[in-house]
């Protein structure tokens, strides 16, 4: 069944390249695949079918919407990625790769992953913190998985780190339709942003 149609033409999942230990991982990354279907919203995601990665883009791309794989050409072998849904986009580096995904998409969503994962979440919050961009950053945050890091980031703000505008960039919630809502009535804190920073984006291109 087809939902209210979205503001998001394109959204960009990270999620591990592992499925994780427990069946919610999984049940979590179908339920935001159906989300985006339902919403009209297209993928955009880092390539390959192993792990998080492979079921969002296979149950988004059976879905009938768009699938973007943007993949350095390093990890474009079957024994690494397996075998890839949709549209494949090729790029040099990682750095790329994260420019590349981020230019392409409208919002960004973070399941739950590892290293990979997080350090792509941070990047767009961390652009989002230098205006960079303006585009909504969910976290979804499946049986708590993420609740120790949002615990981390609350003690940054306390400890005078991170301000509590730039806190506010974070949007979490535990089910995929809950973060699609807040990400639909996301605006942005105009107001944490450096006035003025005129980026010279050669890869980025918001
Ligand atoms: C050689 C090797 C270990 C390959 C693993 N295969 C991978 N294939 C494609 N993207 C990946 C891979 N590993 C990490 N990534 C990137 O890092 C994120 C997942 O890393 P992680 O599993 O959370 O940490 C993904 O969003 C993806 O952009």
């Amino acid at each position: 069944m087809r939902q209210q149609a979205s503001r998001f033409k394109r959204m960009c999942v990270f999620c591990g390249s592992s499925q994780g230990n427990k069946s919610s991982y999984h049940d979590a990354a179908i339920d935001l695949a159906n989300q985006l279907v339902g919403g009209g919203i297209d993928l955009v995601y880092g390539g390959g079918s192993i792990g998080l990665m492979g079921l969002v883009s296979q149950a988004v791309y059976h879905g009938g919407r768009h699938v973007i794989g943007v993949i350095p050409k390093t990890l474009m072998t079957p024994e690494i990625v397996g075998e890839m849904v949709g549209e494949v986009r090729p790029v040099g580096d990682m750095h790329q790769r994260k420019a590349q995904m981020a230019s392409l998409s409208d919002a960004f969503i973070a399941l739950p992953g590892g290293y990979g994962t997080l350090e792509e979440l941070l990047e767009v919050i961390t652009w989002a913190q230098l205006g960079i961009h303006h585009k909504p950053v969910g976290l979804l945050n499946v049986e708590g998985y993420y609740d120790s890091l949002l615990t981390f980031i609350d003690q940054a703000v306390e400890e005078g780190f991170i301000s509590p505008a730039a806190r506010r960039i974070i949007v979490s919630a535990p089910t995929a339709h809950q973060l699609m809502e807040k990400l639909e009535e996301y605006v942005p804190y105009y107001e944490m942003v450096a006035s003025g920073l005129d980026w010279e984006t050669d890869r980025l291109d918001f």
